[in-house]
């Protein structure tokens, strides 16, 4: 039996340091209309109310950025993403900027809270920040380690307030579990720019990646089967697409671009590949911003691999 999917639109950007990721679930719907496709009408979408108008306030905490509305974007996603695989949907998150995958996964865990997830994150970046170790304050760094319930006081770098900590704690402990995943079901694909206390978790957990010049050098095919043998212990698996694990070469509609990524096509086809697993529950794309692109190829590079998941996904 093949199930529906269920759009989950998260026009959040709360949790980014540039403006514009919230345009990125209408800038792939207006190119799901320019390429005359009916992907929008045909599937059912739901939208998560944002906290955007945070943005209209100062920031607060400056290692927790609008932490508040991240902890109740984070309780609404999670309360969605139950809900529809409950209904036994597979839910497909739109963002918005990477917080959301705190609550995604949050999410799958109140759904199957016995269930051992695993977590493929194809992204650029680790987000596996803590309050005390972040550059920036970004929240869209920090999703990783709050479903690892992850401070890595170790590599403390800042100072924090109480009220900070409070959030924090809150946010790890989202529908009373923590972590929600763990190093050992976690696999990393094209992540690329990382910082010292990242690198450190990284190392000390032993995190499996997968570098792009790796993908290039064994081919598309044998990552995603490693992959999937890596996790093989796992009851049921999470896809997150960043897109700037995506090469800027093709577009720099994200917030963070970083050279030496994937191509569209091999993103494509790997996520493809790897949505046909039948323990994959859930498939997330986040991050277009069609401020910071030209003629919304980056939107337009996202719904392209949208269809081929979905595709392959209902082909199964
Ligand atoms: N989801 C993203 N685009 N994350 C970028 C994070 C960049 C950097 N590591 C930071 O913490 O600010």
């Amino acid at each position: 039996m093949t199930k529906s999917l269920k759009i989950i639109e998260v026009k959040s950007e709360i949790g980014a340091g540039t403006r514009g990721a919230s345009l990125g679930v209408d800038a792939i719907k207006i190119a799901a209309l320019d390429y005359g496709s009916r992907f929008f009408k045909k599937h059912a979408c739901v939208e998560v109310p944002n906290e955007n108008h945070l943005l209209l306030e100062s920031s607060g905490s400056a290692y927790a950025k609008r932490i508040s509305g991240i902890l109740t974007m984070t309780e609404r996603l999670s309360d969605m993403v139950r809900d529809t695989l409950n209904e036994k949907h597979f839910p497909v998150v739109l963002g918005g900027d990477h917080s959301c995958a705190a609550g995604t996964i949050a999410g799958i865990k109140a759904a199957y809270p016995k269930s051992r997830l695993g977590l493929i994150w194809i992204d650029a970046h680790a987000d596996i920040h803590s309050p005390y170790t972040t550059p920036s304050g970004n929240m869209h760094g920090m999703p990783l380690a709050i479903s690892l319930d992850e401070d890595n006081l170790n590599s403390k770098v800042n100072q924090l307030d109480q009220e900070t900590i409070n959030y924090w704690y809150q946010l790890k402990n989202v529908g009373n579990i923590a972590p929600k995943i763990k190093y050992e079901d976690l696999v990393m694909i094209s992540v690329r720019d990382t910082e010292k206390p990242e690198d450190y978790l990284l190392r000390k957990n032993n995190v499996k990646m997968f570098s792009t010049a790796e993908v290039r050098k064994r081919g598309v095919e044998r990552v995603v089967i490693e992959t999937m043998m890596y996790l093989d212990h796992c009851d049921i698996i999470l896809l997150s697409f960043d897109v700037d694990a995506l090469d800027p070469t093709s577009s720099r509609g994200t917030g963070t671009p970083v050279t030496g990524g994937l191509t569209e096509r091999e993103a494509g086809i790997m996520l493809s590949r790897m949505v046909t697993n039948p323990k994959v529950c859930c498939f997330e794309i986040v991050e277009v911003n069609p401020t910071l692109d030209r003629e919304n190829q980056m939107a337009e590079h996202a719904f392209e691999i949208l269809v081929k998941v979905t595709n392959a996904f209902r082909n199964d």
